[in-house]
C-alpha cells in the first residue's frame, strides 16, 4: 500500500503557476508565474527561491543543453541567461495576432521546444476562441507550425518510445494523441485518448510516468488524474487542497515525487480564505510511480 502525502512546499502565491520542470543538477524546481512575468527556481535543499522578471507573460520554461534556460515570453521563444538575467529572442510567432501569447511548452526527446499559443484571457478560460496554434522551435532556431484553430494550447508530452505525441487543447476537454516522427518532428493521425468527465473540469498541464501513463492537472478540478492512453481509462485520481491545479511534473530523488503548480487568479475572496495555499507549489509523495528527466533544448 502506498500512502500518498500532499504538502505545499512553497507558499508562492502565484497568480498562475505553471510549467514545473525538475533541474536535477541543482535539486531545484523551475516554474513560471505567467501573468506576474516571473521565472522562478526553488532549491529543494535550501528552500531558497530565485526569481527573474521578464517583460511579458512567461508561460513555460525549459532546460537548455548549452546552459541556462529557454522560455516562452509573450509570443517569443527566448533564451534566458540566469546569471545576468538577460533574455535573447530566438524566434517570434503569431506576429499578426497582437492579443496572443504562448501557453504551455515542453522539449521533445530530440531537443525541439514545443509550445502553443492562445488569445489572452479576460478571465480564466474566457477568451476569443480558435486563435492559437502549435509550434516547435528546432535546435537551429527555425520554427515549425503544426496547426491552428487552437483555443487554449496546453499540456504536452511524448510516449516512452517517442512514437506518440500527447497534446491537450483545454476547451476540447480531451487528451489527444498523434503519431510522432522523432527524426523529422512531424505529427500525424490525431485522435482522442481520454475525454474529461464533468467534475474533472478543464484539462491543463500533463506529464508521463515510467509506465507510459499520463498525469493530467485538472484546472478547477483540484486534482491530478492518471490515465492509460492505451485503454482510455482513468486509473487514479489524486485530489489537492486547491481548485486551480495547472500542471505537474516528476522530480526529486529518482523522479519519485510529483510537483504540482496552481493558480490564484480567478478566485473570489471566500475561496481564497478556504484555500490559503492557492498559488503555492505542491509536492506529492508515495505515488509508487516515477517520472522521467526533462529533455533539454538542443539549440
Ligand atoms: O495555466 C494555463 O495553461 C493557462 O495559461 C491558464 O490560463 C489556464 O489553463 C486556463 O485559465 C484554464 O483553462
Ligand atoms: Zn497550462
Amino acid at each position: 500500500m502506498s500512502s500518498i502525502k500532499i504538502e505545499c512546499v512553497l507558499p508562492e502565491n502565484c497568480r498562475c503557476g505553471e510549467s514545473p520542470v525538475w533541474e536535477e543538477s541543482s535539486n531545484s524546481l523551475l516554474f513560471v508565474d505567467i501573468p506576474a512575468k516571473k521565472v522562478c527556481l526553488w532549491n529543494s535543499l535550501t528552500n531558497q527561491v530565485q526569481r527573474v522578471t521578464v517583460d511579458a507573460p512567461v508561460s513555460s520554461v525549459a532546460l537548455r543543453q548549452s546552459g541556462g534556460y529557454v522560455a516562452t515570453v509573450g509570443t517569443k521563444f527566448c533564451a534566458l541567461n540566469w546569471e545576468d538575467q538577460s533574455v535573447v529572442v530566438l524566434a517570434t510567432v503569431d506576429k499578426d495576432k497582437k492579443n496572443n501569447r504562448f501557453n504551455d511548452g515542453k522539449v521533445d526527446p530530440a531537443g525541439r521546444y514545443f509550445a502553443g499559443t492562445m488569445a489572452e484571457e479576460t478571465a480564466p478560460a474566457v477568451l476569443e476562441r480558435h486563435q492559437g496554434s502549435l509550434y516547435s522551435l528546432f535546435p537551429d532556431h527555425h520554427v515549425k507550425k503544426y496547426f491552428d484553430q487552437v483555443d487554449i494550447s496546453n499540456g504536452l508530452d511524448w510516449s516512452l518510445d517517442h512514437k506518440i505525441f500527447y497534446y491537450i487543447d483545454s476547451l476540447s476537454y480531451s487528451v489527444d494523441a498523434f503519431d510522432y516522427n522523432l527524426q523529422t518532428g512531424q505529427i500525424s493521425n490525431r485522435r482522442s485518448v481520454y475525454k474529461l468527465e464533468k467534475d474533472e473540469q478543464i484539462p491543463d498541464g500533463m506529464c508521463i510516468d515510467t509506465e507510459g501513463k499520463l498525469w493530467v492537472a485538472c484546472y478547477n478540478g483540484g486534482r491530478v488524474i492518471r490515465l492509460d492512453p492505451e485503454t482510455g481509462k482513468r486509473l487514479q485520481t489524486v485530489k489537492l487542497p486547491v481548485d486551480k491545479t495547472t500542471s505537474c511534473c516528476f522530480g526529486g530523488k529518482d523522479y519519485s515525487e510529483m510537483y504540482v503548480t496552481c493558480a490564484r487568479d480567478g478566485m473570489d475572496s471566500e475561496s481564497l480564505l478556504r484555500q490559503p495555499e492557492a498559488g503555492g507549489i505542491f509536492k506529492i509523495t508515495g505515488l509508487g510511480v516515477k517520472g522521467i528527466a526533462p529533455y533539454p533544448y538542443a539549440g
